[in-house]
């Protein structure tokens, strides 16, 4: 094996005895023709029937397909059946002191699940300059244990496995314990729901009993949602685009508020309302919400109130800040009865913040709010093998087929850009006999659950998926993402292709992600090629041309930003102070600059609380 945890197949099948070449879904024209003939390959496929099929997908080691179970589905109560959202909490009970006891069912099943990521062995490629600005120094810090934490979030900690900080994290942290709102911009996969879940819930545990509303003791025999419910007084909102991240942001707040005071809810759309409200009415301390479905509850005063609300997350934060969301998310930041006392602490989360998102967040923002940026704002990282092939509109499906048999079979994510190729896609490749399974946002609540369960499980190995509703999705072994259809401008362009390839590759693990590539692709080729370059990913021929000329920068359209340097402009010109701290920090793990500098490997003297000897670095360098 190469020095990649990717094994391929033994031998990729041979494709060319029996060929019929397959007809083209389209009438392809005579240029098309000729551009895959130069470009791309002709997939020829054995005609076998289905059962010759079904032999090869299981001959290749692929998994056995399962329809989905429309019975079973009925069985369970059809759409009234139990989601996700009403999974256990943690029961706290009045009689218990500040730490309340260990319950070892509830503890093997949020920490013990064999379907929990665990970090990888190539996390050190995740050791990346991390840049910094913001009122005070901040002093990063390198694991849980010194980090000034609540002991119960502490345990919580070591239950999950974590051990070290990654570097959003080792920002986040102490940002969030001193008070600031925060803006953090980090690779995909690499801890940033941790890095607000930590911090604010540990900080929320030793003051637990003052701040809290009053919650029913629900795991009383004697409670009934009808009469003992209470209204829903959250302390923290967390705000999501999907609904699927909503349940996994949800899952690691379970972890995180396991023996505490905390009670954490998650509503999403697709809910149904009174399930949704006889959970608020158990008690919430920690909403994890979808925008559509937290405006609806906001506007029902006796369920919910945002009058306590402390901490305001919006993760996922630049497809929040789009225009589609616009509406709702002036609502939840300032609307209805929310507590706008300063006390009351904002964050932003993302991989990707293009520099208008940047913008738009400031306003929501302290004045002198604290930003961490890792790397570059989109950027990607070394741990996911970017391979991009020229691929014909009218062979991608063979082409899809011919390559889930070149890799050993593992977890496979393939993003289209339409609801209809996606149906098409699962259609195509479970009739030639793979585990697939799709998801999109036509499926109802309950299809989209078992979707997700069944490829987080490998019962369907393989998930179909358009890519608007796979933002932040952690699911543990993802070896392969595909883009069937590359996100071009109007699906998302290169931001919506970085987060699809981080899918693959979380937390110090390795994958490769696989993309097709043909004319219809011009629009993003060139942030393609920068990101491949950046990556140090290898560029195909036929994007060879592209590629900036030798000893010249790669320029990304979005990595400066002309409000900092107006920022930098206004604070010399008053009080000559640049309002606080900005520097390029050091790299992660990075051999330490001096003698003085501590073992948590920055840059830096311990002393200088981790900044980079380069600490005059001007913001505008460090891109923000
Ligand atoms: N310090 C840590 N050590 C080990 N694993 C961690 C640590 N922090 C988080 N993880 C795990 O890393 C995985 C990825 O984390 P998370 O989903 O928060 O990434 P993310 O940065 O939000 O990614 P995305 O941008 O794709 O949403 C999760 O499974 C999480 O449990």
């Amino acid at each position: 094996m190469s020095e990649w945890d990717i094994p391929t197949a033994d031998a990729a099948p041979d494709t060319t005895e029996d060929a019929s070449v397959p007809p083209a879904e389209d009438g392809a024209s005579e240029t098309a023709a000729e551009q895959t003939e130069e470009k791309g390959k002709k997939y020829d496929t054995p005609a076998l029937d289905k059962e010759g099929f079904l032999d090869k997908a299981k001959a290749a080691g692929w998994t056995d397909k399962t329809a989905y179970n429309y019975e079973e589905f009925q069985r369970l109560g059809g759409e009234n059946a139990d989601f996700h959202a009403a999974s256990k909490v943690y029961e706290w009970k009045d009689e218990y002191g500040d730490v309340a006891p260990e319950v070892p069912e509830l503890e093997a099943v949020l920490f013990g699940g064999e379907f929990q990521m665990r970090k990888g062995d190539h996390i050190n490629n995740l050791d990346i300059p991390v840049s910094i600005e913001g009122p005070v120094k901040v002093d990063p810090v390198r694991d849980f244990q010194t980090a000034g934490l609540h002991p119960v979030m502490t345990a919580n900690i070591k239950l999950c496995g974590y051990t070290e900080t990654t570097p959003v994290q080792a920002y986040t942290i102490p940002a969030v314990l001193q008070g600031m709102d925060v803006v953090a911009i980090a690779q995909t996969g690499t801890g940033k729901t941790a890095g607000y879940l930590i911090p604010v819930l540990s900080r929320l545990m030793g003051k637990a009993k003052k701040l809290t509303a009053p919650k029913p003791n629900t795991s009383d025999p004697s409670y009934n949602p009808r009469y003992n419910k209470v209204r829903a007084e959250p302390l923290v909102v967390i705000v999501v685009p999907t609904r699927e991240l909503a349940m996994q942001v949800f899952d690691e707040a379970r972890r995180c508020c396991y023996r505490s005071m905390l009670r954490p809810c998650v509503v999403y759309g697709g809910l149904p309302m009174p399930m949704t409200i006889d959970e608020l009415g158990k008690g919430c301390d920690i909403l994890i919400a979808t925008p559509g479905r937290l405006c609806d509850l906001m506007d029902k005063p006796q369920v919910l109130t945002m009058s306590r609300v402390k901490y305001t997350i919006i993760d996922e934060a630049d497809e929040m800040l789009q225009a589609d969301w616009e509406e709702e998310l002036r609502k939840i930041m300032s609307g209805g009865d929310t507590n706008e006392d300063a006390d009351h602490i904002y964050m932003m989360f993302s991989a990707t913040f293009p520099k208008g998102a940047r913008e738009m967040a400031r306003q929501y923002m302290a004045k002198d709010y604290f930003r961490i940026k890792v790397g570059r704002a989109g950027q990607a990282h070394t741990n996911i093998r970017q391979s991009v092939v020229y691929v014909d509109q009218n062979q991608k499906r063979e082409a899809v087929f011919d390559l889930l048999f070149q890799m050993e079979p593992g977890r496979t994510l393939i993003f289209c850009n339409s609801k209809p190729t996606v149906d098409l896609l699962d259609d195509f490749l479970y009739n030639r006999g793979l585990p697939t399974t799709s998801i999109h946002s036509d499926r109802n609540q309950r299809e989209r659950e078992d979707a997700i369960r069944a490829f987080r499980t490998g019962k369907a190995p393989i998930l179909i998926a358009t890519g608007v509703s796979a933002r932040g999705w952690d699911v543990a072994g993802v070896k392969h993402v595909i883009n069937y259809d590359l996100p071009s401008g109007m699906y998302g362009g290169i931001n919506e292709y970085i987060h699809r390839i981080g899918r693959t590759a979380r937390i110090g693990h390795q994958g490769l992600a696989t993309s097709f590539f043909n004319d219809r692709n011009e629009d993003i080729q060139q942030e393609l090629v920068n990101v491949l370059i950046e990556c140090e990913c290898e560029v195909p021929d036929f994007l060879e041309h592209l590629k900036p000329e030798e000893g010249s920068k790669i320029e990304f359209d979005d990595d400066t930003d002309e409000e900092v340097e107006e920022e930098d402009g206004a604070a010399a010109d008053g009080d000559g102070d640049a309002g606080g701290i900005a520097v390029a920090a050091g790299a992660w793990g990075a051999a330490p600059a001096d003698e003085g500098a501590d073992a948590g490997g920055f840059a830096a003297d311990a002393g200088a609380g981790g900044f980079a000897a380069d600490e005059a670095a001007p913001v505008a360098a460090a891109g923000w």
